[in-house]
């Protein structure tokens, strides 16, 4: 049983009003359709996803989808119908036997409903049924209202919130788009008007779809309990020279000595390196970029940071904190921390209020009070796939 999911991502977001459309945006640091279309794949039985994307979008979103079992995404129309339509229509010349339409901007699919709504199509019986959507039921007593006045209470027995995944045999809902004449809200809707049976699966509150600023909010809410925080420390130490430039967090810093070491010894960089990596339990710096390797002589310890932040990500995690302490008496790191923190968040990918750089003494004891050398220790707290 071929089947494919459509997911729903040429809107424009007009209501969410930002500057992107709203499934672009990041939930726990990855865009809301990404969320989307892993939980489409999450149960398993779907075989590839069938993105339907705003005009220009293409090649963006299958970047945002990299990795994933996806078919070439199709250009949406200006509703959502023509959008789903048009996703139907590109599969004509290869029919599936099922389609889920799912909307991008649903980020928090709960475990077992894509199979609960396969399941339902597959059973034997009743064999009449040509759809299986999830639905709340209605809590609130309904109101119709008109300029700011009630006008009556409309009963809410028997009423239900249609969400998204909906499954269909496609062919039922091919004909049913062909055929529509009017403009439907969800698909289910049109085979409804057409008299074919559509099963009605409990759905749940934490499948919000984002339409508003708050939903995204409401949504990470929701998508929190999938992840486990993780905390990671790292220390380092090089000594100082004269003939080397100082490079620390990621700038050059004027100052009469520099710092030795194999790469460019920027210590509070690998500190922070190694508390990822210390996080993501992955080893250390010396494990990922060995000082063994003269590929690493003199390197630019960006490079290091941005590998420790790519290595989150992989993961499917986020980093939500750094704390970088530079110990050393010269030079002063005050009138630098705030360039420092710019810098190691944009290495990260991260909001820079996220990142934090301070420095301390050793009231003149020590290497570092001698000035021989600078330490550095660094924290880190991520977010992981539970
Ligand atoms: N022409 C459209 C309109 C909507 N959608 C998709 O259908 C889902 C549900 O639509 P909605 O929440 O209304 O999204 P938007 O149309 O983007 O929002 P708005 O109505 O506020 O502009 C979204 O994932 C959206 O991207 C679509 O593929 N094509
Ligand atoms: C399809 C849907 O998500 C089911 O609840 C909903 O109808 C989409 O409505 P919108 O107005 O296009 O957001």
């Amino acid at each position: 049983m071929r089947v494919i999911a459509l997911l729903m991502a040429a809107g424009r977001g007009s209501r969410f009003g930002a500057d992107v459309p709203k499934q672009y945006l990041p939930l726990f640091g990855r865009p809301v359709l990404r969320h989307a279309a892993e939980a489409l794949l999450a149960d398993g039985g779907v075989d590839a996803l069938l993105p339907v994307v705003p005009e220009g979008e293409a090649e963006a979103v299958s970047a945002l989808l990299a990795g994933l079992p996806c078919l070439p995404p199709v250009t949406g129309g200006a509703t959502r119908q023509e959008s789903v339509r048009r996703g139907l229509e590109s599969l004509a010349a290869d029919p599936p036997r099922i389609v889920l339409v799912h909307d991008a901007a649903r980020p928090v699919v709960p475990r077992g409903t894509v199979a609960a709504l396969l399941g339902a199509l597959a059973a034997e019986v009743p064999q009449d049924l040509m759809g299986a959507i999830p639905a709340q039921p209605v809590s609130d007593t309904l109101k119709v209202g008109a300029g700011g006045r009630v006008l009556r209470t409309v009963p809410r027995a028997g009423l239900y919130r249609a969400q998204t995944p909906q499954a269909f045999r496609y062919a039922a809902l091919l004909d049913a788009h062909r055929a529509a004449r009017e403009e439907a809200t969800d698909d289910a809707a049109l085979l409804e008007a057409a008299g074919l049976q559509v099963a009605l699966l409990p759905g749940s509150e934490s499948n919000l779809k984002v339409t508003y600023p708050e939903d995204l909010a409401r949504a990470e809410a929701a998508l929190l309990p999938r992840y486990l925080p993780a905390m990671g420390t790292g220390f380092d130490v090089h000594r100082l020279v004269e003939g080397r430039p100082l490079v620390l967090c990621g700038l050059t810093i004027p100052h009469p000595l520099g710092l030795d070491g194999h790469s460019d010894a920027d210590v509070g960089l690998h500190a922070l390196c190694d508390a990822i990596y210390g996080a993501l339990a992955e080893g250390d710096i010396g494990r990922h970029f060995p000082p063994s390797e003269a590929e690493w002589k003199d390197a630019d310890s960006a490079r290091f940071l941005r590998h420790a932040a790519g290595r989150v990500a992989a993961r499917g995690g986020i980093i939500t904190h750094t704390d970088v302490t530079l110990i050393c008496e010269r030079p002063k790191i005050g009138p630098h921390a705030d360039a420092m923190r710019a810098r190691l968040a944009e290495l990260m990918g991260i909001a820079v209020d996220r990142v934090s750089v301070k420095a301390t003494t050793t009231e003149r004891l020590g290497f570092t009070g001698r000035g021989e050398g600078i330490a550095a220790q660094a924290a880190a707290t991520l977010l992981l796939p539970a």
